[in-house]
């Protein structure tokens, strides 16, 4: 598989390969001894799977506190999305900043997202299903969120507060600013 960085360190686009033939394609999507090598040394308790109907289905930005911080490794497999990951570890060089980057079934390229991290994406096509590996247990008493469009973290989304399709959960997230800290930065 290919591995590439980002501005933020730690966040990594993962391609795994692909053998085609005359009959489609094979890929190992995910192994434990190649992500622990070539990507991050953490291992993943669940997997989740959510559709959505509609493009411009916007789902996000969450996480779970600690104890029940997530890494996520995420990918599509029918359709497309706009992903975006936001680091929001107190003291990082790059609290705030975000990394947004197109998800979509035909090249099959992951995302992984370390814990202390953001998470949202932006369906770019209707009936897109997204598939993604978390390193922690649900825990409704730890989901949270911030504003989706949270003016001070500059996301470029492709939907606005008129055409975005939310819950109304992602309607009341409060803006990063308003938030304590919750995840340190390690170096
Ligand atoms: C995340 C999750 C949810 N649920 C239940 C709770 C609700 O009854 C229902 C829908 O949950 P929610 O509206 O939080 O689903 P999403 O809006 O897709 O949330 C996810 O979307 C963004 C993109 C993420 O990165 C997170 O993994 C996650 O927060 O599934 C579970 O039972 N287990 C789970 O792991």
């Amino acid at each position: 598989m290919d591995v590439r960085e980002f501005e933020i360190p730690g966040v990594k686009l993962v391609i795994p390969k692909r053998f085609g033939d005359h009959r489609g394609f094979f890929s190992e999507t995910w192994s434990d001894r190649a992500f622990r090598q070539q990507v991050a040394d953490i291992g993943f308790v669940q997997d989740n799977h959510s559709l959505s109907a509609q493009k411009g289905t916007l789902r996000g930005l969450h996480f779970q506190k600690p104890p029940s911080a997530q890494g996520k490794l995420v990918r599509v497999v029918r359709g497309a999305v706009f992903d975006v990951a936001v680091d929001i570890r107190h003291g990082s060089p790059t609290f705030g900043r975000h990394v947004s980057v197109v998800l979509d079934a035909r090249e099959g390229a992951q995302l992984w997202i370390p814990p202390g991290f953001l998470h949202g994406f932006c369906t770019l096509e209707d009936d897109t299903e997204f598939l993604y590996k978390v390193t922690g247990y649900y825990s409704a008493a730890d989901d949270a969120g911030v504003a989706w469009d949270d003016p001070d973290l500059g996301i470029d989304w492709p939907v606005d507060e008129a055409t975005a399709v939310l819950s109304d959960k992602d309607r009341k997230h409060p803006r990063l600013r308003d938030l304590p800290p919750i995840f340190a930065y390690e170096a």
